[in-house]
């Protein structure tokens, strides 16, 4: 129960063709023995064409998506991790890049808007990148109870951000999660050391699941989701394709490397926070 898995798809537009595809792979990771499972950024719609009547189809909680995910964790008997779809919040309407947590009796019992929005230009043939245009940013850093401990939630481009994840370590995250739709350019770049930084620094888990390859429209993204260990090592990786990979969480593991170099004992964000000008020599 403490094997946890992340799923790499190649999601286009069609929602039905992509959770049909989503429950072929979710079906791998149970056989492969995980409690847990991580879907990727959009696994049910990448397109910005399909977000707008995703978001409105979602709205009051019985669209097909969240029926999908709360079926499968029944099914499955798991823990299911919705990676993002479009969600509007009831208080303005408006649609954030939402990470739901489903647990096996089928029940949403967590909810993280993605904090930061991805609006970069990137030299694949030089698009654009809008997030903005579609999503309200979310406002607060999320941690949830599993059966593999506490997992602090983050979404894709969040993971540049390093303070973030900190936060969700001092909320006590031994997990933390990235469903991703990383590019290919970005991440043949950054995607790895930014990941296993994570992982290092704050002497944790991460799991990551990516979307890969070419995407209808043009997009193309990297794969290479990966689970790494509290030491930066990275536990299996999935280069290119669709599939899972998987892994056991070892809270012994955590607390060994955490009591051996106390980092989260030695940092010093009161000084940290107060950069000073240099003195002049005299
Ligand atoms: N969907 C995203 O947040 C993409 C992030 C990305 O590719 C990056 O380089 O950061």
């Amino acid at each position: 129960m403490n094997h946890v898995a992340a799923i790499q798809m190649t999601s286009g537009p069609d929602v039905e063709a992509n959770l049909e595809r989503a429950a072929e792979l979710i079906a791998d990771a149970t056989t492969a023995g995980a409690g847990l499972v991580l879907l990727p950024e959009c696994f049910a719609a990448l397109g910005a064409k399909a977000l707008a009547s995703v978001a409105a189809a979602e709205y009051d909680g019985r669209g097909p998506i969240r029926r999908f995910l709360a079926e499968q964790a029944r099914l499955h008997g798991i823990w299911l991790l919705g990676g993002s779809i479009p969600l509007p919040r009831q208080a303005d309407g408006k649609a954030r890049a939402s990470c739901l947590v489903v647990d096996p009796a089928g029940e949403e019992v967590a909810r993280y808007d993605k904090l930061h929005l991805f609006d970069v230009e990137v030299a694949d043939g030089h698009r654009s990148y809008r997030e903005s245009k579609d999503y309200q940013h979310g406002d607060q850093p999320v941690c949830v109870d599993t059966p593999v401990g506490r997992v602090g939630l983050s979404i894709c481009y969040d993971v540049r951000f390093p303070e973030l994840y900190q936060q969700l370590c001092r909320d006590g995250a031994g997990l933390i999660v990235v469903p991703s739709a990383f590019t290919r350019v970005t991440g043949a770049a950054h995607w790895e050391v930014l990941l296993r930084a994570r992982a290092i620094e704050n002497q944790c888990y991460v799991l990551a699941a990516n979307q890969s390859g070419q995407h209808p429209g043009g997009r193309e993204t990297f794969g290479h989701s990966c689970l790494i260990d509290p030491w930066g090592e990275i536990v299996d990786l999935l280069a290119e394709g669709e599939g899972i990979v998987c892994g056991a969480i070892d809270p012994q593991h955590i607390q060994n490397i955490r009591e051996r170099m106390p980092v989260a004992r030695h940092r010093r964000f009161a000084v940290a926070d107060q950069v000073v000008p240099a003195a002049k020599e005299s």
